[in-house]
């Protein structure tokens, strides 16, 4: 998949050749997919490429940064979906004031049939754009017809009667809910980071766990303990993982994400990236009086997750 940040380094070969989705795309969620799915029909139609046209920074960075929210996925993982989707180009564009400050019409014809040459346009039904977000969907559709590019609707992807959006998915992740959270993504939320030293406490305890790095950026899982699976290269293995400040050992403990992988040949870690995929919470984090009460909680922990990865539902 081809990355461009700068539409004049646009080629002859996609000037003129593409058909986009527009928007921001957290979390590449069910909602999106559609989106992206009617982006390679609309373009096999028109003998077109499929491409995603989005914003960095995000739009709220530069508009409302107080109402920022975190990220369900980092940059990295975010384009690794829409090209696993079947996206071939994605148009990285600068968000900056100027191009804020774009009317519907002038970003319509400065910046898609100008700059892009663009064939055809994908939004969803509640997609807004240009200055103040005055564009929206029907906008872009009227725009469409005038300058003789088909635009396409999609109406809105709901789950239960909800529609699916990054913002419910932020929220059910906030509040531990994977479950609802994956039925909306089509993929169970995970973090990525490097496992890092920790105290060799857990070593002690008999349950030795990969201390892992976790971006404050991206949306933080409620705190507490999960089934978790954990993917490191090719492989991947079930897991429990304590998210929290471990309580039984600190008074202001910092946040941290700490994985007992359930698997007797795990190679070395260390220094390694890992992801981890929380599957179910189990229960809250808890101030244990003793570190043997502790120890058989999390066997508990253990036979609760393993009773789950047996279970035909995972
Ligand atoms: C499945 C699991 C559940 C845990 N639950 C708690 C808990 O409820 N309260 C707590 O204080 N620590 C809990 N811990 C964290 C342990 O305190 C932690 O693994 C130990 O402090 C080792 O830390 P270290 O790797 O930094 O040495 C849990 C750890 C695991 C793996
Ligand atoms: N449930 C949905 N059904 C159909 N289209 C959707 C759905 N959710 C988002 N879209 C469309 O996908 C594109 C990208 O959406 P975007 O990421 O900007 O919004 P969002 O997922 O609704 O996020 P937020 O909750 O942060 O507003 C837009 O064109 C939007 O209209």
């Amino acid at each position: 998949m081809l990355i461009l940040r700068d539409l004049s380094d646009l080629g002859r070969d996609l000037r003129g050749r593409l058909v986009l989705a527009l928007g921001n795309f957290d979390g590449v969620h069910r909602g999106h997919q559609a989106l992206l799915m009617k982006t390679l029909q609309l373009a096999a139609q028109l003998d077109a490429i499929p491409g995603v046209m989005t914003f960095d920074p995000h739009p709220l960075q530069l508009l409302a940064p107080q109402k920022l929210p975190p990220m369900i996925l980092d940059q990295k993982a975010k384009l690794q979906l829409l090209a696993s989707k079947g996206i071939e180009v994605v148009l990285v564009v600068p968000f900056t004031r100027i191009f804020a400050e774009l009317l519907p019409r002038a970003f319509f014809t400065e910046v898609l049939l100008e700059q892009v040459g663009v064939r055809g346009l994908v939004v969803g039904y509640n997609y807004t754009f240009g200055q103040g977000g005055k564009g929206t969907a029907e906008t872009l559709q009227e725009l469409g017809n005038v300058y003789n590019v088909p635009v396409e609707i999609v109406p809105p992807v709901t789950v239960d009667g909800q529609r699916v959006s990054s913002s419910l998915i932020r929220h059910y992740i906030q509040q531990g809910n994977m479950e609802a959270a994956a039925t909306c993504l089509g993929y169970y939320p995970y973090l990525a980071g490097e496992v890092k030293h920790g105290d060799a406490r857990g070593r002690e305890l008999g349950f030795p766990t990969a201390n892992v790095a976790v971006d404050r950026k991206l949306v933080i899982p409620a705190q507490g303990v999960y089934a978790v699976k954990v993917r490191w290269q090719e492989q991947q293995w079930p897991g429990v993982a304590n998210l929290g400040h471990r309580p039984t050992f600190y008074e202001q403990g910092q946040l941290g994400l700490e994985v007992f992988i359930l698997n007797d040949n795990v190679p070395e870690l260390y220094g390694e990236t890992i992801e981890v995929e929380f599957l179910k919470k189990l229960r809250d984090e808890k101030k244990f009086t003793s570190v043997a009460e502790l120890k058989e909680q999390i066997k508990l922990d253990i036979a609760k997750a393993r009773g789950l990865f047996y279970s035909p539902c995972i």
